[in-house]
């Protein structure tokens, strides 16, 4: 049985249509990236998925169950963008809090350990920095041990090496063979931490698949090189090439395949090129093409 189904659903705030009939399926045991631009409909989703809005239409279900069900059986557990923490309680105390609604939570030094919060056990909530709190919103959702993870941007007030640690945790978490489902504007967390790709541009799916699969299908790839004055007929036959440009002794090679284009570059042309650069390989490129067709 799916883990997440999301079947024809729309959900109106008055005239605005955030989520537009909306289908999709989450295995269970995935990590999926929810990724979308501004508005897209990211948190709407999350908050259908929890029960705290209901669809104008459609269905959402939860392991075959309605939301407010699998909520009450805790199955979710969910880090919204600006979950308050009591600011009197320790960290500890706020998760003992928490673990003792569970029937069967995780041990407290596992959550902490989890979060990476082990050494600030006793500091008081008021007391912690930005993303130091995101860590005990993590941990605060964690701590039922729920079999399905929601995770509404989770890294947005941490620093580099916050971040690092969160999606260790994260992935650890997930490794016990749980859901994870995280909305995210950020290309290179979806690109690094997912095991599917979900872009949704305007309450629609626009994407769906891996990361890998989503850059290559939007042939959002350039291979771009310095070529000088020689001669550029025949690049636009090179495998995975899709346009060519040249201008200032520079070629740009449009491609859905850069180790093809390149193979067939050195092999396959005796052409003397220079200051190889790969821009676009990226899910950015994929992402703005996706996000500006639909
Ligand atoms: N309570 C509300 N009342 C009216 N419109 C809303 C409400 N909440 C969201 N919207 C609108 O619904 C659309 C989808 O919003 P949503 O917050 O789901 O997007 P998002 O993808 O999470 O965006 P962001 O990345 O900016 O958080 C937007 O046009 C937003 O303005």
């Amino acid at each position: 049985m799916n883990a997440i189904v999301f079947d024809n659903v729309s959900k109106h705030y008055g005239d605005v249509l955030a989520v537009d009939d909306l289908s999709l399926a989450i295995e269970p045991g995935k990590t999926v990236a929810l990724l979308g631009p501004n508005g897209a409909g990211k948190s709407t989703s999350i908050n259908l998925l929890l029960g705290l809005l209901a669809p104008t239409h459609g269905t959402v279900s939860i392991h075959g169950r309605n939301p407010a069900q699998a909520v009450r059986d805790g199955e979710l557990g969910a880090m919204l963008q600006d979950g308050a923490l009591l600011p009197e309680l320790s960290v500890k105390e706020l998760v003992e809090l928490v673990r003792r609604l569970y029937p069967d939570p995780l041990g407290l030094d596992e959550v902490l350990q989890l979060a990476d919060l082990t050494g600030l056990a006793d500091r008081r909530a008021g007391r912690l920095s930005g993303g130091q709190a995101q860590r005990v919103r993590f941990a605060l959702a964690v701590a039922g041990a729920p079999r399905i993870l929601l995770l509404d941007e989770p890294t947005a007030a941490m620093d580099v090496e916050s971040r690092l640690r969160f999606w260790a945790g994260m992935h650890d978490y997930a490794a016990g063979g749980r859901t994870v489902l995280f909305a995210t504007h950020y290309l290179e967390e979806a690109d690094e931490h997912s095991d599917r790709v979900i872009v949704i541009a305007r309450g629609k799916v626009a994407a769906d698949g891996t990361a890998a699969e989503i850059k290559a299908g939007a042939g959002g790839q350039a291979v771009r090189f310095v070529i000088g004055e020689q001669p550029t007929a025949g690049l636009d036959t090179l495998p995975g090439v899709s346009a060519v440009e040249v201008g200032a002794g520079v070629a740009t090679l449009h491609t859905s395949d850069v180790d093809a284009t390149l193979a067939g570059l050195y092999r396959g042309t005796t052409l003397d090129v220079r200051d190889v650069r790969l821009s676009g390989a990226d899910l950015e490129a994929a992402f703005l093409a996706i996000t500006r067709e639909s």
